[in-house]
């Protein structure tokens, strides 16, 4: 067993075909971590090997991992219902479009995972952040805002992962009707404040502030790890499924 078979214990139950569909940061992050789990990467995606994404290709594999562009991400899920090949897809940016898809997903009876973050503090994290907005929905002294921190190549702001947060709070406090990628002092919007510094993986704080006191929660990423770690237990988790899944189902 190498070092990774070890930090992430383990336990191989069968192997898999894995086609990573999008080969860059996070790509590669999955890569190391299936390997180390003993599964096969069969075809890698990027902008130069388009062809990859044919049915006659994709088909191969047993579950396909997205992590590509806001701009492609949608095309790529497709193709995967196309080969009939489950698809577990983290890509930010496109949520606009994301409904449409768990719908075609349902008509087609394919198999459909997407979460903004699959880390599994992240998903403690989105519970303690909704537990924290219902305690705040009785408590109008409090004024919320968000802060999320990322790398500087991240195209997509706010990240994903502080929009589902934002839902979160605003499905609770409802005094919040909408969010704004800024400072605000408008009483009914929720700003999300969005700052690019190399090289933070991801940090996420919410924020709660009155004349009296402040609570304030966080997660901060060290690395790529927890991300690609969970996406693979995701890709193990949906193999013999169909439906529209996201990481609660795998990990709660
Ligand atoms: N849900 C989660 O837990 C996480 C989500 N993310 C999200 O994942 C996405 C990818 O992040 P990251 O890996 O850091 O980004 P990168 O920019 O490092 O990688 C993106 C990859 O997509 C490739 N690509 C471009 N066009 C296509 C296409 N048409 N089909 C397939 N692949 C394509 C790029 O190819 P080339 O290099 O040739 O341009 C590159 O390999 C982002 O949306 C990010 O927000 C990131 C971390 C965690
Ligand atoms: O682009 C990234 O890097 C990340 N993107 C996701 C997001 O937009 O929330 C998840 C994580 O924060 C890293």
């Amino acid at each position: 067993m190498n070092h990774l078979s070890i930090k992430h214990n383990i336990q191989l139950t069968r192997v898999m075909k894995i086609a990573l569909i999008g080969y860059g940061k996070m790509g590669k992050a999955i890569e190391a971590i299936a390997v180390a789990k003993g599964h096969e990467i069969i075809i890698r995606v990027d902008v130069n090997s388009q062809h990859l994404l044919e049915k006659e290709h994709l088909e191969k594999a047993d579950v396909a991992i997205e992590f590509s562009t806001p701009e492609t991400a949608y095309d790529n899920i497709l193709k995967c219902f196309d080969a009939n090949v489950p698809v577990i897809s983290g890509t930010t940016g496109w949520l606009d479009k994301l409904s449409e898809i768990k719908s075609i997903c349902e008509q087609r009876k394919q198999a459909f995972l997407h979460t903004t973050n699959f880390s599994i503090g992240v998903n403690i994290f989105f519970e303690v952040n909704k537990r924290l907005a219902e305690l705040m929905a009785s408590q109008p002294q409090y004024n919320v805002w968000m802060e999320e921190i990322h790398h500087t190549q991240k195209k997509d702001a706010p990240s994903g992962t502080a929009l589902t947060l934002a839902e979160q709070v605003m499905a609770n406090v409802t005094r919040k009707t909408s969010w704004t990628n800024d400072y605000s002092n408008e009483p009914g919007t929720l700003p999300i404040i969005s700052k690019r510094i190399d090289p933070a993986p991801g940090t996420h704080i919410i924020n709660y502030t009155s004349d009296i006191d402040d609570i304030t929660i966080s997660h901060t990423a060290h690395s790529r790890e927890g991300f690609a770690a969970g996406a693979v237990v995701a890709a193990e988790w949906i193999k013999g499924k169909t439906g529209v899944f996201t990481m609660r189902e795998v990990l709660f």
